[in-house]
């Protein structure tokens, strides 16, 4: 049974790299960028508990065609949100009617414009709980922990081994939407940590930045409350609770939220990585998503709304900023409602 990774970056190349070396008929689809570096540096996956795993360059299947999925029984969707569509598109072009197609995507839209354009296929959500940043030195290295959750449904019975056995055990969910939010709120973090500048642990271990962050989350609770939706919890803290960790002075953070910090310090967010390469980031997606919820629900998301101004700005004029300017301007926002410019 053939699997296609479409839109092998950060992580569809390490679940996709993955599932090859333990044993699966796996074929990566992506850019030219991508499959030169493979050919370069062959692939190279780390992680934070010290584990290192090498593949050759010559044993990874890596097309830059669309039509090359025409096989799969499994499509593992990883582009960024915005490539959504296309994506998409290029699976009801090409893919077997009977392909299983699963979204390992952030945001909680993906699955939903899928489904809209392959109305004959099933497609499910998947989640990603772990962080992959593409290293300099050519590595891909997992600098969290957690479990991949997917869409409970018997469709993803035969793929269960295949995981497990690359160490990615699947976790099915009936709550499949309240992950999604889930991880969503833990997400409101990349648009802070991408304007940081800093590693995740850096950022995270500074509370200018963690009120930042708890303004974002505070705000998105309130939005969901109105909305009638509860989140999971998806990591080790309660989702309610994320606002008053966030606000601890850094000694108290540090030692009552210590598994928060259990991040490698190379750990970078997918926002990050975006704004470095000079791509659009996913903020609509994320931020852009719990204004749009308000909306739904005739409120306001003033912070998130600001976030998404602020991470525009840096996409077309780039820049950092310091977590107290930040939080003074996602402040500004709120009493001001006035247009971002990045600064410091
Ligand atoms: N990185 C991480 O740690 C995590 C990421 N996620 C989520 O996973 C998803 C993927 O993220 P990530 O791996 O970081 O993203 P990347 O940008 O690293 O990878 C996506 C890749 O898909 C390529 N691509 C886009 N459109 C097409 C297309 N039509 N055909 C072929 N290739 C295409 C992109 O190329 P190009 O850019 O040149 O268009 C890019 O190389 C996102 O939703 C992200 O939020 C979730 C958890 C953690
Ligand atoms: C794992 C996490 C939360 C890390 O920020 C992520 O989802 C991302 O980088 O997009």
């Amino acid at each position: 049974m053939k699997i296609a990774v479409f839109g092998a970056g950060s992580i569809g190349v390490y679940i996709g790299t993955s599932l090859l070396a333990a044993g699966g008929d796996v074929l990566l689809v992506g850019r030219s960028r991508m499959r030169e570096r493979i050919a370069r540096h062959d692939v190279l996956l780390t992680d934070l508990q010290g584990r290192q795993m090498k593949v050759h360059g010559s044993q990874v299947p890596y097309e830059e065609d669309a039509a090359a999925i025409a096989t799969a029984d499994l499509i593992l969707v990883t582009v960024k949100s915005a490539d959504t569509p296309t994506a998409a598109n290029a699976i009801a072009a090409h893919a077997k009617p009977s392909a299983l197609v699963l979204s390992l995507q952030n945001g909680v839209g993906n699955v939903d414009v899928m489904r809209a354009r392959l109305s004959d296929r099933t497609v499910l959500g998947g989640m990603v709980p772990f962080n992959v940043v593409q290293m300099t030195d050519g590595r891909l290295h997992r600098g969290t922990a957690g479990e991949l959750m997917v869409e409970a449904s018997p469709a993803i019975a035969p793929w269960h081994a295949l995981f497990r056995a690359a160490h990615l055990p699947l976790m099915e969910r009936d709550d499949f939407a309240a992950v999604q939010w889930g991880k969503l709120l833990l997400n409101l973090n990349n648009a802070v940590n991408a304007l940081s500048g800093l590693p995740l642990k850096t950022e995270l271990s500074q509370r200018a930045y963690r009120r930042c962050l708890a303004l974002l989350i505070e705000e998105a609770l309130k939005v969901l409350r109105a909305a009638g939706i509860r989140p999971a919890k998806v990591a080790r803290v309660a989702p309610h609770l994320l606002p008053m960790l966030m606000r601890l002075p850094d000694a108290m953070f540090t030692r009552i939220a210590a598994s928060m910090l259990r991040i490698d310090p190379e750990a970078r967010s997918s926002m990050w990585e975006d704004l470095q390469a000079g791509r659009r980031t996913e903020v609509n997606h994320l931020n852009g998503a719990v204004v749009a919820l308000a909306k739904q629900a005739g409120m306001d998301a003033p912070f998130n709304r600001r976030m998404v101004e602020l991470v525009h700005a840096v996409e077309s004029r780039g820049g950092e900023m310091q977590g107290p300017s930040l939080y003074r301007a996602l402040k500004t926002g709120m009493e001001n409602g006035g247009t971002a410019t990045a600064s410091n």
